[in-house]
């Protein structure tokens, strides 16, 4: 079984959990349903810097990113620093992460927020919206057609904008439906964890005109943005990069500064 079945079966289990314990009637109660979405495809559409900074603490391919950073802390610094909008990792057992930091990070900021999640079911595009997220991920490598239309549909009407994440021409061709906001080519190989830029230049010609390219994952240096800006693409998710320093909002800032405008 490869990390992806891994995660996919993980995740099944919890959601069964939680729907016993938290019906979904429950989350619609949360007063951040009310509120209106933050759109993260018009801050990456205004151009500024482009960037989506991540929080993330561990990955199943580094173990140790950053165990000492307050996620209201790195958030603040984020948004102060010209991030575009921040990536929140919530899946508890392979990245550390949690939906109250999603919480904590909606409480410190106003800047969009993605739940970055692996979504196989409903349940999680409520919670998403309860706990103050603009954006969720769909990973095409994990979901069939249909329910990517279906999630698209329900997140549309809690007012949730979509990142398709995609690693090929084939998912590309198969998960991308009208209506979705922006796509994302994730770099990284989620089997083999192998990263190359060159799979984001690869894939932007084929992503239709009007939709917002985001190139994700494996980004380090300024000139790479660059480059990256010739191929079309709009926002740019960054992670280990940001995470990996003592002070991630601070290193965000000097990237941010480094780069061309
Ligand atoms: O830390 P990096 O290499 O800058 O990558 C960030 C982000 O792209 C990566 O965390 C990511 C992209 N797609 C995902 C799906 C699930 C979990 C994590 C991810």
């Amino acid at each position: 079984m490869d990390i992806l079945q891994k995660i996919v079966q993980q995740k099944s289990r919890e959601i069964a959990l939680k729907k016993s314990l938290v019906p979904p009637r429950y989350l619609e109660h949360s007063p951040l349903f009310e509120r209106q979405g933050n759109s993260l495809s018009q801050a990456l559409q205004k151009s500024g810097s482009g960037i989506i900074a991540e929080f993330k603490r561990r990955s199943p391919s580094r173990p140790k990113i950053n165990q000492h950073s307050p996620v209201q802390e790195v958030a603040a610094g984020y948004e102060s620093a010209g991030a575009c909008g921040m990536s929140v990792l919530t899946d508890v057992h392979f990245f550390g992460g949690s939906l109250e930091d999603l919480l904590i990070a909606r409480s410190t900021t106003r800047f969009p927020l993605l739940r970055k999640e692996f979504i196989i079911d409903e349940y999680q595009i409520l919670e998403a919206k309860a706990h103050g997220a603009d954006v969720i991920l769909l990973i095409a490598a994990i979901l069939e057609t249909r329910q990517i239309k279906d999630f698209t549909e329900l997140a549309g009407s809690l007012g949730l904008e979509i990142l398709l994440e995609v690693h090929d021409e084939a998912e590309l061709k198969r998960a991308f439906i009208p209506g979705i906001q922006m796509v994302g080519v994730n770099n990284r190989n989620l089997k083999t964890f192998e990263v190359s830029l060159e799979t984001s230049k690869r894939i932007a010609p084929l992503i239709p005109e009007a939709v917002i390219k985001v190139s994700e994952s494996g980004i380090s240096r300024p000139e790479a943005i660059k480059d990256l800006r010739k191929a079309g693409f709009r926002g740019f998710l960054i992670g280990e990069h940001f995470m990996a320093a003592d002070e991630p909002g601070i290193k965000a800032m000097e990237f941010i500064k480094a780069m061309e405008p």
